[in-house]
Order: structure tokens, then sequence, then C-alpha cells
């Protein structure tokens, strides 16, 4: 740092201030504010970065900063974003901050025409400068390229990978509607998979990484999806303010009267599955208008309908619609995909009691006759077939005279309650495994020479409540965050190093312990999971100890006092939330890779695949940085 200029200083709120250094203690700075003389607060000399000499001025490469820091890389952000520039390179990594409005022809024609061909820094950052770079590293190095979308929910992972393969499609598409088919799966994913949370409106609920295939000529030949994660537990259960998937809501506010009676359709808040989130549709004025009041829940029509620019249930059902005839779905597919949506609505309406008698057993209620009838008649199944599953559970004896005589366990209430949801939620995702094959046999190729793939999963999530699934998405993103480490921290600096580039070595986090925690042999997380389930009475308290056993003192685990323990659940299934409640995992951040990246960044050479960086964290902090 030099004498007489400003600096950057930690701010508690703001992330960083401008400052002048007024004195220099052993371990701290103390610096008076630009804004603030004569105030002055003492900052570790650690946090303490040197500014650029103009701050209201930005580059469209972090690497061009004269100094790079965390301050002046979230400054010229936040410099570039108040002037909707969203974009911004870290060599040819791109950072993109979602605006949460529409740029005017940020993403136009003319812009997707400009970009064409075109290397790296030519055009201001975008999206599409990234998108043509993988083509073309494809048709020159003939490999296949990958493009990593990552970020927390609502960064706009999803927005930004839909504009990477309408580009795609429409500069090197050949002009075939199998072009329109691969961005028209788009509706029709998103209304299965996506669901309101409290971060995100749309919500992808599923990760999926997309193929776009060339043909030896480069030209697109046809797509591929595949998808992991889906959430499951959204579907018998949401918090509060968020919504189980599109589909539910967009069925009951947009079918026909006459598919509404095929399908016993009612307002949300009739469904079980349903009623405990927010039960309000997505309308404007006009289309609120158009909604019959019988089908809006007591919640809507109190409250009025939720409003995102993007989304309208009622409208976004009849284009989901439009969407499936073009990929090529006929009526009779359309119609069994809605009637088992339904059915899986229905399912959740049934009801059971306790038989009384000994054998400790229940029944369904008497009131859930009509809707196990209904539920049976969609799904396809025998009424008495699902009635006998849903209450009891099958045991084959292992031995003595009758070895392998097949005998019917009644169930508890709590039991078949269970055994209800956890059907529920088995014909929901074979529904969505269905929904994207189908979307596969919509842009079929004979041959493909390369593809290009673009990753768009969920990022890091922590919240109040946390259960496997978000267990699951960090690991799947300690992965990622490690092939990273591996793939441009750990491999360029071996490549200075072997072509004797006097590099400083840069020091990053290296996650290998957090992974080793969860997927180590016998010792490791998952294995001492799968272990516990082997056992004849597996338990929360059992599977916690041996955790907290094989794993004493470990840096990445947070063990809270056994007397804190909600051990009150008594089924196997559920012991996965409280052990989760037990000890947390303590997961690198976004924030950590991305300070490693950007260390090390000013040198970097490129490497052969194109990586887009989309930090929620990191926008966070730069909101409260900008307000
Ligand atoms: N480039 C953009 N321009 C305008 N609006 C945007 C842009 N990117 C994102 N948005 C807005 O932000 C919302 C959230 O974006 P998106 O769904 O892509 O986030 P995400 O990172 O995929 O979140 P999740 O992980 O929850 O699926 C979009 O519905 C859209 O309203």
């Amino acid at each position: 740092m030099e004498d007489e200029k400003p600096v950057w200083a930690p701010h508690p709120t703001d992330g960083f201030q401008l400052g002048m250094i007024v004195d220099i203690g052993a371990d701290a700075l103390t610096i008076e504010p630009l804004n603030q003389k004569g105030k002055t607060f003492l900052a570790p000399m650690s946090q303490v970065f040197p500014a650029e000499d103009d701050v209201n001025k930005h580059v469209d490469d972090n690497c061009s900063l004269m100094y790079l820091n965390e301050a002046t890389l979230l400054n010229n952000v936040r410099v570039r974003y108040n002037k909707d520039h969203i974009y911004t390179y870290v060599a040819n990594i791109l950072i993109a901050v979602n605006p949460y409005y529409d740029i005017p022809k940020l993403y136009g024609p003319d812009a997707i025409k400009s970009y064409q061909g075109k290397s790296l820094g030519t055009l201001p950052p975008h999206v599409y400068a990234i998108a043509d770079k993988a083509y073309r590293d494809m048709k020159v190095l003939k490999i296949s390229q990958s493009i990593i979308v990552s970020g927390e929910s609502g960064a706009g992972k999803t927005e930004n990978t839909k504009f990477v393969l309408r580009y795609l499609t429409t500069t090197y598409g050949s002009g075939q509607d199998i072009d329109e088919r691969i961005v028209e799966a788009n509706p029709l994913l998103e209304a299965f998979g996506n669901a309101k949370t409290v971060r995100n409106n749309n919500s992808s609920r599923f990760g999926k990484f997309v193929e776009i295939h060339f043909n030896d000529k480069n030209a697109v030949v046809g797509g591929f999806v595949s998808h992991y994660l889906l959430e499951k537990s959204r579907i018998c259960m949401q918090s509060n303010d968020e919504r189980n998937y599109h589909i539910f809501y967009r069925l009951c506010a947009g079918a026909s009267e006459e598919l509404k009676k095929t399908l016993h359709l009612n307002s949300p808040d009739n469904f079980r599955y349903l009623s405990r989130g927010c039960t309000r549709y997505f309308a404007s004025k006009d289309s609120d208008k158009q909604i019959l009041q019988s089908r809006k829940s007591a919640e809507h029509v109190k409250v009025g309908s939720l409003k995102d620019p993007l989304l309208d249930d009622q409208g976004d059902f009849n284009r989901m619609c439009v969407a499936m005839k073009k990929i090529g779905l006929n009526d009779t597919e359309k119609l069994d995909l809605f009637r088992v949506v339904a059915g899986v609505l229905h399912l959740g309406n049934i009801d059971f009691e306790e038989t009384g008698s000994s054998s400790g057993g229940c029944i369904m209620k008497n009131q859930s006759d009509q809707t196990l009838k209904c539920c049976a008649e969609l799904l396809g199944l025998d009424q008495d077939d699902l009635r006998v599953s849903l209450t009891t559970r099958v045991m084959l004896t292992t031995a003595g005279g009758a070895k392998g005589t097949v005998i019917k366990v009644p169930l508890k209430v709590e039991q078949a309650n269970n055994a209800r949801d956890a059907l529920a939620k088995t014909v929901y995702s074979r529904l969505f495994d269905h929904v994207v094959k189908r979307v596969n046999q919509c842009f079929p190729f004979q041959t493909s020479s390369n593809f290009i793939g673009v990753l768009d999963i969920a990022g890091f999530e922590y919240f109040e409540h946390n259960s496997f699934e978000q267990f699951c998405i960090n690991y799947c993103n300690e992965k990622l965050q490690q092939f990273f480490n591996e793939r441009i921290l750990k491999e360029e600096q071996e490549l200075y190093q072997k072509e004797g580039l006097g590099v400083n070595e840069v020091h990053y986090v290296d996650n290998q312990d957090c992974i080793d925690l969860v997927e180590a042999k016998l010792v490791g997380i998952l294995d001492i999971l799968d272990e516990e389930n082997r056992l004849p009475q597996p338990s929360d308290q059992h599977f916690t100890l041996a955790v907290q056993t094989k794993h004493k003192d470990h840096f990445r685990l947070t063990v809270r006092p056994l007397g804190y323990a909600p051990f009150l659940f008594g089924f196997f299934h559920s012991f996965l939330f409280s052990f989760l409640s037990l000890l947390s995992l303590r997961i690198s951040s976004t924030v950590d890779l991305l300070c490693g990246l950007f260390g090390v960044f000013g040198n970097i050479l490129l490497p052969v695949h194109s990586v887009i960086v989309i930090t929620h964290s990191f926008c966070c902090l730069l909101q409260q940085f900008f307000d």
C-alpha cells in the first residue's frame, strides 16, 4: 500500500469502505473513512486492501485491475452493475450479477449476431461470448466442451443457461425445427421441476446437464438432457411461503372445465400437498380476472395473486400445452401426464385411522373412499390393491416350515401416512424421469461428432431446517469445487512450474478433507449411513454416535450436545433429519473458491473449458455494498 493513497477497509454492513490509513499498529491499522472525516476505526491489517486510483472507473476484465483483491473486484463489479453491465470477466471466467429486470437489447437478435465468431475480449463481456468461445474451441480442438454455471439459488444460473442454448441453436443451428424444440423443452421441464421458493419464484429444484450435439460440419443435430437430484420432499410438504411444483397450480388454474372434471380438480387449498404452503397463483391483473373464483384458494381470494413478470399460472399452462405439441406430445400423452399429476394430489388427501383392534393396525377413513377411487382411477390402479398397499407392509418369512410365505403386516397410522407420502414422491419423481425422457426423444440424433454441455445445478444451500437433500446438494458442490481446484488452480500451477515461470505459489482452501468425511470407504458419513440402514433397528442416536466416534474433533464437523437433540423420531426414514440438525458440516464457501480463483487469474493461461461463475453470496455482499 502506498502512502497518502485511499484503501478499502472492512465495513460491518457494507462489505468495504474507502478510507485513509492514519496510524499503523502492531496488527491493526487505524482508518479514517473518506466520507466521515475525523471518525476513525481499527481494521485488521490482512483485511485492508489498496484501492484503484479512480474507484469510479471500471474494467471489462478483473484481471486488468491494477490491484487485484476482494475489495477492488467487488467495487469493479458494483460500478459496472450500476451501469447495467452485469457481466464481468476474470480471464475466461464470466461473472454475472442478476439484474432482476430486462436490460433492453442485451440478449436480442442483434446481440446474438454480433458475438458470432468473436474472440473473448473483443466485445463487452457476455454470456454469448462464452458460448461462442466454447463453440470455437470445440470446432478447432475437435473436443467436446463444457460450461459450468454455478451460484446460489436465484443468482441467474437457469436464465443464463437458457441464453447459452438459445445462442448456440440460433447461431449454429441447422435452421430446422430441432433448434426450436431444444428451446421449447424448457417450459415443460420448468413446469414439472421448478417451484416458488423464498429466494426465487422460479427455482429449479433439480440439476441438469444439457448437451447440444453437433455433426461433423459443426451444425446442431440434437440435444440430450441428464437430470439430477429432483427435490422430492417438496412434493408432500413446503414451508409457508413456498409452493409445490408449478404444474400443480398451473393445472388447477388453467385446465379447461372438461379437464378439471376428468381430473377431479379443485382449488389448491383442497389438497393436502398444496395447502400447507402458499396456495396463491401467479397472475397479472388481467389474468387473475380470468381465473374462476371457485379455483382460487381462500388465501388467494383474500390477499390476491402472486406477482412476477415472468410467471403466470394460467397463461403458462396454455404455453406449456403449446410447447408440448411443438415437441411432439400428442393429446393422449398430454392427458396421461396430467392424470398422474392429479393422481398425486388426490393420493395426498387419503387419511387413515386406528382400527382399535388388538392387531394395532390402521384402516383408511370412510371419508377417503371417494378420494381413493379418484386416485386409483387417475393412476390406473386397482382400488383395493392401492388400499392394501397403503395400510400394510409385506414380509417374507425367512425360516421355519413356511419359508418364503408372504405375510401382510398392518401399518400404524403414522406408518401408513409415511407409506402414502413415499408413494407420492416416487410416482412424481418417476413422472419427472418420464418427462425428461420424453423431452430427449424430441430432439434425437443419429450421429454426433461433439457436444457442448451446460451444467446447471443447485449451488450450496443452508436453510434453517436442512434435510438429506441439502446434504446431497452440498456434497455435490464440494465435488464441483474440487474439480475447480484441481482443474484451474492445481494444474495451472503445475504447468507454471514445469515451464519454469517464476510465479508465486497461490494458496487455496483444499476441500479434500470435507469430501473424505462424506465419501471415504467405511468411515465416511455415507458408508456409516448404509451400515446403519442394515441394522435390525437403526436409530438416529446410534448413527450420530457412530459418526461422532469415527470423526472426533474433525474440523468440518460441529456436534450439538446430545441433550439438545431432537431424538423424538421413531421411524428410520426420518432419522436423517434429526441427524442433520445434530451434525452440521462446515462447507467450503463459494467465496473462498472465488478468492482463490481471483488470486491466480491475473496470470492464468486459458483452460480448454469455458466456465461461468455466478455467485449469489457474492451478489448479496455486493448488494450491501451498493446500498
Ligand atoms: N440476465 C437476467 N436478466 C433479467 N432477469 C434475470 C436474469 N437472470 C436472472 N433473472 C431473474 O432472476 C430470476 C432467478 O433466476 P434463475 O431462475 O436463473 O436463478 P437460478 O440461479 O437458476 O436459481 P435456482 O438455483 O433457484 O434455480 C429469474 O426468474 C429472472 O426473473
